[in-house]
């Protein structure tokens, strides 16, 4: 089965305010999109990858993905052990650059630049538009720029299993509340049913295409996320455990969190738990 990967990394990065599109800002040197390239490539899930970017930065981003890409590529990142070939993720590679005496290899994973759009969803769909021929598409956040392989592999494992469509969740650690326009409370949700979603989302590819053509003629604006496109097709969508590191960088706290994060020693890319 061919998995491809879309990179929305068209942003603006309003709320990071750091002087540049998001994924061109710097984090432990490198740009956010640097990581999540190579944190992509490194899961060994990925068979190609179309990044959406902003019209400007076209070049940069295709220079920088590449680059990222070329890293030494091994299939065991992010697993804890020797590969089991009876494993749930069946395209996992071999060559672990860490691995004594394991040749290291360029990366095989062929990468398209295309030009984002107004909002994440119309990057996305530019970006799906690119994808030649793939079973599985998976939709990841530039800004998601650390997440572990482990996440990747449960996605994919989740879709080999038969889900048209998965999504990452974590727990809620706050109460929620609902409010009125003023302020007040006016009650509390029950957190217990309730999950932060994050990224790779992984769909069957005909199911994304459906979901973002019915996008383009419905009204509704609301959804947040691809997974939300998908729902209105009424295909269910299955959560897996999502991850900590997968953090999504939006303020500046983020960037500082990833920095610490990083500076630290993690490799969150080869974690598997
Ligand atoms: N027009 C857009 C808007 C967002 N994204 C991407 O979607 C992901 C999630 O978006 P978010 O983190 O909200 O990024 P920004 O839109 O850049 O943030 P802000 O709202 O603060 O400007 C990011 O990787 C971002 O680059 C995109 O490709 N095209
Ligand atoms: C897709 C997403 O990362 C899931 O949590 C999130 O919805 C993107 O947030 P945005 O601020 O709307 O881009």
């Amino acid at each position: 089965m061919s998995t491809v990967l879309l990179l929305p990394a068209a942003g603006s990065g309003t709320r990071l305010a750091a002087g540049a599109p998001k994924a061109f800002v710097h984090l432990a040197g490198r740009p956010l999109l640097a990581h999540a390239v190579e944190g992509a490539v490194r899961s060994g899930v990925i068979d190609a990858i179309v990044i959406a970017a902003p019209s400007s930065l076209l070049e940069d981003a295709r220079r920088i993905a590449e680059t990222a890409a070329e890293a030494p590529v091994g299939s065991p990142v992010g697993l804890d052990g020797p590969v089991d070939p009876d494993g749930p993720v069946d395209s996992v590679r071999p060559g672990d650059p860490d691995v004594p005496g394991a040749p290291a290899r360029p990366a095989p994973v062929p990468i398209t630049v295309v030009e984002g759009g107004a909002d994440r969803v119309v990057s996305v769909a530019a970006a799906l538009a690119a994808v030649p021929q793939a079973d599985l598409v998976l939709v990841h956040d530039a800004a998601r720029c650390l997440t572990p392989a482990s996440v990747y592999h449960r996605v994919v494992a989740a879709l080999k299993a038969g889900a048209s469509a998965v999504v990452p969740v974590l727990p809620m650690t706050d109460t929620v509340k609902t409010t009125t326009d003023a302020g007040t409370v006016v009650g509390d949700l029950d957190r217990t049913a309730l999950r932060r979603v994050q990224t790779p989302q992984g769909f069957v590819r005909e199911a994304l295409i459906a979901a973002h053509g019915l996008q383009r003629t419905d009204p509704d604006r609301s959804a947040t996320d691809d997974a939300g496109l998908v729902e209105r097709l009424d295909i269910a969508v299955v959560g897996v455990p999502g991850d900590e590191a997968a953090l999504k960088i939006t303020h500046p706290i983020d960037l500082r969190v990833a920095e610490l994060y990083v500076s630290d020693g993690h490799d969150a890319h080869r974690r598997s738990e």
